[in-house]
């Protein structure tokens, strides 16, 4: 990512932050699920014929909420249910042959961590699951895992391009953590190349990112601040329908009957004024923190990963994966929205950037 943005930044070329994010999201979901390197990120951005049926999938199967005629168009196998029955028939195959592949494994002695490895293992000598359930877990994981993170890394930069004071503080916490460990430290002492060339930048950016250790980023709370608001904004799930089971009395006495639909709307949520005070719909890191450090809220008030038993179960790899990602881009990058573009969301099951989504010019920021 940090070198497709370095060379975009020499010729200023427009980038969609928002494809990229996507692209990234899904190279890395795809890894920790199936152990195996999709690599839609590479420098020439390939199209790779799963990655698009996957997406095209997601988005018929989401706009069904809004087709009262879909399950008679999947009867006749016309326009997009005969669409997304060939997408997904191009993501099962995909999918089936890179598990076949997997199955072909010793996965007993190959000290990987993903989900596929895991669930296999942990099966074994007892009853096996079927490649059918195990599609299907994994699956979950990745449509969870990959529009979530990577469309509030979109939101994320976006409110930068919006608030430069906040990109410039933001910068100057990152800035100082390189400086003291990579500048001042002990990694200064290792050779670095010749300062101003690709070399010498690449060099640093693989520096800062080793310095972004658990504990390391739990320090960095202004980071953690523009996250949380960001997410209070733009929570990717912005409506949660839930069908009832059987009758029931919610705690504040409204009745709900079974095959009725209840509903909370995270995206509402983050804006009342009676939970955010009355600049609830501004895009301000501060709310968050005190004394400099970052004040939780309920998660029945930020809501944006749920809350209860159902609570998101990717929230502490997500909190992980946007810290590691936005603090090396913030720390190296500075964006740019393209004059005239009007960014505008376009909800789905989840709340993208509509199209052209986040068209961007990028510049290097001093490495001094
Ligand atoms: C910014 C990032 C993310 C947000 C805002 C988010 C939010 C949510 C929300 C609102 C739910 C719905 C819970 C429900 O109503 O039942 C959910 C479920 C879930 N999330 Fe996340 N999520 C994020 C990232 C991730 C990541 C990176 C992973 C995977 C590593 C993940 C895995 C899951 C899974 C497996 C479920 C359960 C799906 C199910 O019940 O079928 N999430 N998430």
């Amino acid at each position: 990512m940090a070198s497709i943005l370095s060379d975009a930044s020499a010729t200023q070329r427009v980038l969609d932050m928002q494809d990229l994010f996507l692209r990234f999201t899904m190279d890395s979901i795809f890894k920790v699920t199936f152990g195996y390197e999709i690599g839609t990120l590479k420098p020439e951005l390939p199209d790779i014929p799963f990655a698009d049926a996957f997406a095209l999938t997601n988005e018929i199967a989401s706009s069904r909420f809004m087709n009262p005629f879909w399950k008679l168009q999947r009867v006749l196998n016309v326009g997009s249910e005969a669409t997304i029955a060939k997408s997904a028939k191009v993501v099962d195959d995909f999918i089936y042959d890179v598990m076949k592949a997997r199955n072909a494994e010793n996965l007993q002695n190959s000290g990987q961590r993903d989900l596929f490895t895991r669930f296999k293992l942990l099966n074994e000598g007892g009853k096996e699951l079927t490649d059918k359930t195990l599609r299907d877990t994994l699956l979950n994981f990745l449509i969870a895992g990959r529009d979530s993170s990577g469309l509030t890394m979109s939101w994320f930069i976006y409110m930068m391009t919006l608030h430069p004071h906040i990109e410039q503080k933001l910068f100057e916490e990152l800035r100082d953590l390189d400086t003291e460990n990579v500048v001042n430290g002990d990694m200064s002492s290792k050779e670095l190349p010749q300062t101003g060339g690709d070399d010498y930048f690449h060099e640093r950016v693989e520096r800062f990112s080793e310095l972004l250790t658990f504990d390391a980023l739990l320090n960095l709370q202004y980071l953690h601040a523009c996250i949380l608001e960001t997410l209070r904004l733009y929570p990717v799930v912005p409506l949660n329908p839930k069908s009832v089971a059987a009758d029931d009395t919610l705690p504040d006495g409204t009745e709900v009957k079974k095959g009725e639909f209840v509903m909370y709307a995270a995206y509402a949520m983050g804006r009342m004024p009676s939970l955010w005070g009355p600049d609830a719909t501004e895009f301000k890191p501060e709310r968050w923190l005190v004394d400099g450090g970052v004040q939780p809220e309920s998660p029945f008030k930020f809501v944006t990963f749920q809350a209860g038993p159902r609570i998101c179960i990717g929230k502490d790899s997500a909190m992980l994966q946007l810290r590691i990602v936005l603090a090396t881009l913030c720390r190296f990058f500075t964006f740019q929205v393209v004059p005239g573009i009007d960014v505008k969301y376009r909800q789905m099951s989840t709340l993208l950037l509509a199209h052209p989504g986040l068209p961007v010019t990028v510049a290097k920021r001093s490495l001094d």
